[in-house]
């Protein structure tokens, strides 16, 4: 598909048309993991669902989806592992942004992200926090992770989380962002960040 040929109408379509399905690949993942059918069960769902992903290669792209730019110049990250419309592994993040520039997201990890019994996994923990204090840095323009340092206070329980940041310095093409991952009972993940503009673009 030539995404320089999709205006704003269409973009809208199309966003409406993939939403239920990674949806719907979401919560597949989340059945497979917990199920308790019967084993031929699983050997039909097996059978049925190897055929779907066969019907959608029929066509596709040769690699991974990247970043496209509309007619309209708006740009799409449709397989981003973090917020990616396309992305059934994208938990996906939405974030928002307050008037002083703190970014926020409220989010749902579910038995799919689990490391520790019940528990998300810590590079889980550092997928959302490195989205959100890059989205933070990149304010002003797109920076890259540098660096990025985490202090895991406690185990995050599985759930729903909030991530939150803001930009405490810029110097040039450095960035440093401070983060917090919390549940309801308060902080547990501190994060900080070095986002950085690449010299050359890559
Ligand atoms: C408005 C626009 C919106 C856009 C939205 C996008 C949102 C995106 C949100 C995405 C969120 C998810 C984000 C992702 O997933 S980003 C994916 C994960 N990150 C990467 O893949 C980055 C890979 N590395 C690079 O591309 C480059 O090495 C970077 C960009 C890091 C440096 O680049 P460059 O090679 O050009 O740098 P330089 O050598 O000229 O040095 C410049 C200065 O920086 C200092 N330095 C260098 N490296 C590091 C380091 N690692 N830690 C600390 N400091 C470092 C260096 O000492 C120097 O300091 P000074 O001597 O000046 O004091």
């Amino acid at each position: 598909m030539d995404f320089a040929d999709v205006d704003r109408d269409e973009l809208e379509r199309l966003k409406l048309l993939y939403r239920p399905l990674t949806d719907a690949v979401r919560e597949l993942v989340d059945a497979t993991i917990r199920t308790e059918v019967d084993d031929d069960v699983i050997r039909e769902a097996h059978t049925e669902l190897t055929d779907v992903t066969a019907t959608l290669r029929d066509a596709g792209l040769s690699g991974p989806f990247g970043t496209k730019v509309t007619g309209d110049g708006i740009s799409i990250a449709w397989g981003n592992a973090a917020v990616g419309t396309r992305n059934a592994i994208a938990p996906p993040l939405t974030i928002e942004v307050d008037d002083d520039g703190r970014h926020h997201s409220t989010v749902t990890l579910g038995a799919a992200y689990e490391g520790p019994p019940g528990l998300v996994h810590g590079g889980v923990c550092a997928l959302v926090l490195d989205h959100v204090l890059g989205m933070t840095g990149s304010a002003d323009g797109r920076r890259l992770t540098g660096t990025l340092t985490l202090k895991y206070l406690r185990g995050t329980p599985l759930g729903t989380v909030h991530a939150e940041a803001r930009t405490i310095s810029v110097d040039g093409r450095k960035a440093t962002v401070r983060g917090t991952l919390s549940d309801a009972d308060g902080v547990t993940v501190e994060a900080e960040g070095l986002f950085i503009t690449p010299a050359s673009r890559n």
